[in-house]
């Protein structure tokens, strides 16, 4: 069975894929940002003279916010994640993105791969995390 959902009241895509994709007992999830329904960001603060202050905290927790939003429109949570990919755009972030991290996982959550990459789809994105849950941990945990 496959199943994708645009999810209510979340960020639209910004382009023509889902937010979320079930197929049997796999939740995949899109690259998520720190973006809002709005299309302004967390983790983004700009002056009256265009300074710009970007935060790798503020912006790790808005996403992985964001994907607990987007896994429970298909009736999962982050304790489902079983595999996540994060793209940073600096690795002089690592220090605050994984910090962040470690409030919400540590070594019985999901599988982990991070990496740097030239740019993400909006210049004041400093990351992007795209994951995977399984359904099937919600019995298996009970
Ligand atoms: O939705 C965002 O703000 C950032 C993520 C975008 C993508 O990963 C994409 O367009 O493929």
């Amino acid at each position: 069975m496959s199943d994708a959902h645009v999810v209510a009241g979340k960020a639209t895509p910004r382009g023509r894929f889902p937010h979320v994709k079930v197929v049997g007992d796999l939740v995949f999830v899109s690259g998520t940002s720190s973006r809002r329904p709005d299309n302004s960001f967390a983790g983004v603060e700009v002056d009256e003279l265009g300074v710009t202050d970007l935060d790798i905290r503020t912006q790790t927790r808005a996403v992985i916010e964001n994907i607990r939003d987007l896994l429970g429109a298909a009736g999962a949570g982050l304790e489902d994640l079983v595999q996540v990919t994060t793209y940073l755009v600096s690795m002089n972030d690592f220090g605050g993105y994984n910090e962040v991290y470690a409030e919400y996982f540590d070594e019985s959550g999901p599988t982990r791969t991070t990496v740097a990459v030239h740019q993400l789809p909006h210049p004041h994105l400093l990351i992007e995390i795209q994951a995977t849950a399984c359904l099937s941990t919600q019995e298996e945990s009970s």
